[in-house]
């Protein structure tokens, strides 16, 4: 998609984002609250013309060619809305028929999903977590190629969103593109292949996790040894800082500096205790991002 906008009345919710997921790979969408993540999806999935801006998916427009785009499109949206009278196994059943011979068959699917077990109750007794399993099971029961999952593991325990990655890294396997957007950045850092940070509706960052991480200071600390200042210790490529006795480093250069610490101590005979050292985390680089104003 390129410098797509999206506004609601006055206010312009996308603000003139461009990325583009390659075929096969997995692209995660990170923000904050608000940053603009469902509006951009939405647009993916052909629910609103973008105010300005282009959108091509699978090769064609998602609202001109909503039919041929949608056959192969699977997509759980933020909030699925399922008769609650009926049981997930109806459901699916309903919504296989208009994918024809191509679907997955219904109970694979429960099984995919991990709702075998609660195949014949009704909607309304499912768990939050089990409604959401339901929702990805409606995305992926057409054996689509592409997948547009908006925060898919939201309101799951720790060991269904692992069930949901693991099925995730199946699909991939089998060669499905999936665009999905997250707040947890331990899903972003397992699932994806890239990644774009959007802040207030434009994207502020993206690459692949290492690559976003890497434009971000790496950091050693240590224990400033007795009888030595901060003047004492050797130049690195980076700035000393003291706090409460130890010393931080914060530096784009790690190992580089690492080595000039180490060999300045070795040659003074120095033990650098408590030596720590270490890059930014996905979490570090998305709070500086995501997070200013
Ligand atoms: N239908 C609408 N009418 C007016 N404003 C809207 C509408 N939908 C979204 N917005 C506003 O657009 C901005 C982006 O919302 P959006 O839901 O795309 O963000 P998000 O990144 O998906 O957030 P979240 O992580 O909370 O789901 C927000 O300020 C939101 O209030």
């Amino acid at each position: 998609m390129y410098e797509l906008r999206r506004r609601y009345g006055s206010f312009e919710a996308v603000r003139g984002v461009s990325f583009d997921v390659e075929r096969g790979e997995l692209f995660a969408l990170l923000g904050t609250n608000g940053a603009g993540k469902t509006s951009t999806l939405e647009l993916v999935e052909g629910l609103d013309r973008p105010t300005a801006g282009t959108v091509r998916v699978l090769g064609r427009d998602p609202v001109r060619d909503r039919t041929a785009v949608r056959a192969r499109t699977g997509v759980m949206l933020q909030e699925g809305g399922f008769p609650p009278d009926l049981t997930p196994a109806e459901a699916l059943r309903m919504w296989a028929g208009t994918f024809g011979t191509r679907a997955r068959p219904v109970a694979d699917t429960l099984d995919l999903v991990g709702l075998a077990h609660r195949a014949d109750v009704r909607v309304r007794q499912l768990s939050g977590g089990e409604r959401r399993r339901l929702d990805l099971a409606v995305a992926v029961v057409g054996r689509p190629d592409l997948l547009i999952l908006d925060e898919p593991t939201t309101g799951l325990d720790p060991e269904s969103r692992h069930d949901t990655w693991r099925l995730l890294r199946g699909l991939l396997t089998d060669g499905v593109t999936i665009l999905l957007s997250t707040h947890y950045l331990q899903e972003a850092q397992e699932l994806a292949d890239r990644v774009a940070i959007l802040r207030a509706g434009t994207v502020v960052a993206t690459g692949s996790v290492a690559e976003v991480v890497a434009a971000f200071p790496a950091r050693i600390t240590f224990d400033l040894p007795p009888g030595v200042t901060l003047d004492a210790l050797p130049d690195v490529v980076g700035a000393y800082d003291l706090t409460g006795g130890r010393v931080f480093v914060h530096t784009q250069q790690l190992q580089t500096a690492l080595t000039t610490l180490l060999g300045w101590a070795a040659a003074h005979g120095i033990t650098l205790t408590g030596l720590d050292a270490r890059s930014a985390t996905l979490d570090e680089a998305f709070l500086s991002i995501a997070g200013a104003a």
